[in-house]
């Protein structure tokens, strides 16, 4: 797997302030990397400096094997960016903002239809942006972003801010650009969003990354408590220890058909987080 975005000892010192305090990460192709952490953390720093838009102070980064201070024509038309400032043109319409972009970028104008069609824009080609909806306006950045079929995504909280259903389409597009290959890095206040979309996570905290991994073996991980929580069909809860001893009185709830559901306690992102940085996201 080619390692698409590359972090090496990252730093970065604003005056008054250690944003990023040596930040080591890689993305490869065809993975959503979710870098995570509470307002503050670096995460938008650290993609400004991938993305060639702020130099760091210290340390290298990469990005599809050129450095992220120097990237030329061709690496920044295989990149696909949704930043906060959405950078659209008000008066313009839809069509008309990608069609700039498509000029950019040296793709045919036809891309362009594509695009919309995908996001489900296809009835606002001619809408000028101001008469879009927050969802919309979302779904044309990320139309803008996908259009050129990047190598690299960057999503600066793509969903922030969305109803359930336009979030779940936008979650959608990012896993059909991930099972193209696209090496994907977001950022994201949601949890939920972050287990069930990243492969992998790096959870930043005051500007250093303090514990990374599948999502699923970060909560292993945490789990202190180790037990099971059986609900019996009666109503009432059992806890037993998770440490192997608890074989012969599960076999038993089941063997009565007492047993409702079982789970297990392992915390879930935001309790880690919580644990990790004594804040919540
Ligand atoms: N241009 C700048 N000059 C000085 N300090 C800055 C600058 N940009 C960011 N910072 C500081 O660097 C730190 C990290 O900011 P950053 O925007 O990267 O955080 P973030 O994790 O993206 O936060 P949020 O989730 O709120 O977007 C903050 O303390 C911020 O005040």
């Amino acid at each position: 797997m080619k390692k698409q975005i590359k972090a090496e000892r990252v730093r970065m010192e604003f005056k008054e302030r250690e944003a990023l305090r040596g930040i080591d990460l890689h993305v490869s192709e065809g993975e959503i990397f979710g870098l995570l952490g509470p307002s503050g953390a670096g995460k938008t720093t650290l993609i400004k400096i991938l993305t060639g838009q702020l130099k760091q102070t210290g340390g290298e980064a990469y990005i599809m094997g050129q450095d992220s201070r120097r990237l030329g024509g061709t690496v920044c038309a295989r990149i696909g960016m949704v930043m906060d400032n959405s950078g659209l043109y008000e008066r313009l319409s839809c069509a008309d903002n990608l069609g700039i972009f498509a000029e950019i970028y040296g793709i045919s104008k036809r891309k362009i239809r594509t695009a919309l069609d995908k996001v489900g824009l296809s009835e606002a080609v001619k809408t000028p942006v101001h008469k879009l909806s927050k969802g919309m306006r979302q779904r044309l950045v990320f139309a803008r972003a996908i259009m050129h079929q990047p190598d690299v995504l960057f999503l600066d909280e793509p969903t922030s801010g969305l109803d359930p259903a336009t979030a779940s389409g936008i979650h959608r597009l990012i896993c059909e650009e991930r099972d193209r290959g696209t090496a994907v890095m977001m950022t994201t206040h949601n949890m939920e969003e972050a287990s069930k979309l990243c492969g992998y996570i790096a959870l930043l905290h005051e500007g250093s990354i303090v514990e990374e991994g599948a999502p699923d073996d970060i909560c292993r991980r945490y789990n202190h408590q180790n037990k099971i929580k059986i609900l019996l069909h009666s109503g009432t809860t059992v806890m037993l220890n998770h440490d192997g001893s608890e074989a012969d009185a599960l076999a038993e709830y089941f063997r009565a058909s007492d047993v409702a559901e079982i789970h297990s306690t392992e915390p879930d992102l935001e309790t880690v987080f919580m644990e990790l940085t004594g804040r919540g996201l």
